[in-house]
């Protein structure tokens, strides 16, 4: 069934706004509002909402319309998301909300910081609205403990903390019975794959009145690191009755494909250029020759008056390590986070910077994807992204929620293979580029597939002499061991 009805919307969605009315037994039971087709039209037009699918309801001017086209909406939602000065819908949700508050399953890329979290929180509390023990009634999926610590919170913002209860899998949830089938109200499930799939295998998660599973990021979830997790969790779950939202901003090939092939009449919702930058951030590439004149460049632009919060990527965690130490001599409000540190020290430098303790944030990949820190007024690549996907989430980190942002991204030669698939970005999002970056041509595409694989050996960034940093850890074995000896001494002597 699932197979017949897609098949046929794939030959018949070759096209954008493709609309068939009347078919929906639950679009024909609903009087919804009368909107004249020539507004609905304008709107998509307008907000450059692009829609593929079979009976796709209009989409949402405002967010009061909710309350007569879907009486089943959570009112105190509603509430809240004034009360957070939310006070129009952006065009993914004036689309994705009216779907998935119809239980349809959705496939959806709009640009980074466009509102797609809240596309789906609206929706599941309003359906989910009681909160009662037994089964977990909505899953959201995130790759990073960080960002599923962030939807967790966002849920707790837009529901309430004491109507509903929502859960987020950490690693020390997953090893306690908090979670066990039988104790207490479960209502949101918040988690990444390799935890919940555990939990699901040893047969302590109850996810059998499931109603939603939300891929959030769902490209990466989809990707060789986490396909087979995410492949086997899915197996746990009844894709005919669930309904499934997918959620990016950017898309790879094979997500639809898996779309048509398990979910049933399915929506996809394309907001502006999929795989496009979002276009309120001024992007700009900078040459920097070697990988010496990074720090230098970086240092100017601190030293020369720059607007923080700022975010400055590196490509592993040993140089964002690096760039730290280095900026901490220039006494610039920097900080560093990896993966290397514990999670409460990871969640103590997301505070900060959030609260505007710290100025500068230096990060890898981990903070790419996601990640909402609000009014990052400047995003640094100090280390060219891997991939075009990877800048377009980094960037993203700014110029969000309808503000302006702004991307420098750094490059040396050892960057030219990878670099054109950038310089794309850049000129379908309008940047003017000089000539002979215009002009650069790309490589053979099996080529660049192996470039993206292969991260460049880059020299050390650090300026310290080899001869003070071996004296410096030198020093701190001496310290350790003396305070080991001391511990030793105290606990002899309690005996
Ligand atoms: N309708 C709205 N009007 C103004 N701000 C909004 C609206 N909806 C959400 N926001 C705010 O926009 C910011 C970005 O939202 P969100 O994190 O959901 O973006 P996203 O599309 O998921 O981004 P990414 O692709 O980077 O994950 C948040 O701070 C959120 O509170």
């Amino acid at each position: 069934m699932v197979n017949q009805h897609n098949d046929m919307m794939r030959l018949l969605c070759s096209g954008t706004n493709i609309k068939f009315k009347d078919t929906h037994d639950k679009l024909k039971e609903k009087q919804l509002p009368k909107i004249a087709v020539s507004d609905t039209v304008n709107l998509k037009k307008r907000h450059k909402i692009c829609v593929k699918g079979f009976d796709v309801p209009e989409p949402l001017g405002t967010f009061a319309e909710l309350k007569a086209s879907h009486p089943k909406i959570l009112k105190s939602v509603l509430q809240k998301i004034s009360d957070n000065e939310i006070t129009a819908p952006t065009p993914i949700q004036m689309q994705c909300i009216p779907l998935l508050m119809d239980k349809r399953c959705i496939l959806s890329c709009a640009p980074t910081g466009s509102g797609k979290t809240l596309c789906f929180i609206l929706p599941v509390l309003s359906h989910i609205k009681k909160s009662e023990k037994g089964s977990f009634r909505a899953l959201v999926l995130s790759p990073t403990r960080e960002l599923a610590k962030q939807t967790y919170g966002e849920f707790k913002k837009f529901g309430g903390s004491r109507k509903f209860s929502y859960h987020f899998l950490s690693k020390a949830s997953a090893n306690s019975d908090i979670l066990t089938k039988d104790c207490g109200n479960k209502d949101v499930l918040i988690a990444t794959p390799m935890h919940l799939l555990r939990m699901l295998k040893e047969d302590r998660i109850d996810l059998s009145k499931l109603q939603f599973c939300i891929l959030d990021e769902a490209d990466r979830l989809f990707d060789s690191q986490f396909k087979d997790d995410v492949t086997q969790i899915l197996e746990f779950i009844d894709l005919v009755k669930v309904t499934v939202g997918l959620f990016s901003a950017t898309l790879a090939n094979g997500i639809d494909e898996w779309c048509f092939s398990n979910l049933d009449n399915f929506v996809q919702v394309y907001i502006g250029t999929v795989n496009g930058a979002n276009s309120n951030i001024r992007q700009s590439l900078k040459f920097v020759g070697t990988e010496e004149s990074k720090l230098y460049t970086l240092k100017i632009l601190i030293q020369g008056g720059f607007q923080p919060p700022m975010l400055v990527f590196t490509q592993t965690k040993d140089r964002a390590k690096q760039v730290f130490e280095e900026l901490k001599l220039i006494n610039s409000k920097a900080d560093v986070i990896h993966s290397e540190l514990s999670q409460l020290k990871r969640e103590e430098v997301m505070d900060n910077f959030r609260s505007g303790k710290t100025w500068i944030l230096i990060c890898t990949d981990l903070m790419g994807r996601g990640i909402d820190f609000k009014n990052v007024n400047c995003v640094v690549n100090f280390d060219l992204p891997q991939t075009k996907v990877d800048y377009i989430h980094r960037i993203g980190r700014s110029g969000r929620a309808g503000k302006e942002g702004k991307a420098i991204t750094f490059f040396t030669e050892q960057d030219k293979e990878r670099l054109p698939s950038i310089i794309n970005v850049l000129k379908n999002s309008g940047c003017e580029l000089p000539g002979w970056l215009t002009n650069m041509k790309g490589i053979a595409r099996r080529d660049y597939k192996k470039a993206t694989k292969k991260p460049v050996k880059r020299n050390d960034i650090s300026t310290v002499p080899r001869y003070d940093k071996e004296k410096a850890k030198k020093r701190k074995a001496i310290i350790a061991d003396s305070k080991a000896k001391k511990k030793t001494k105290l606990d002899t002597a309690d005996k």
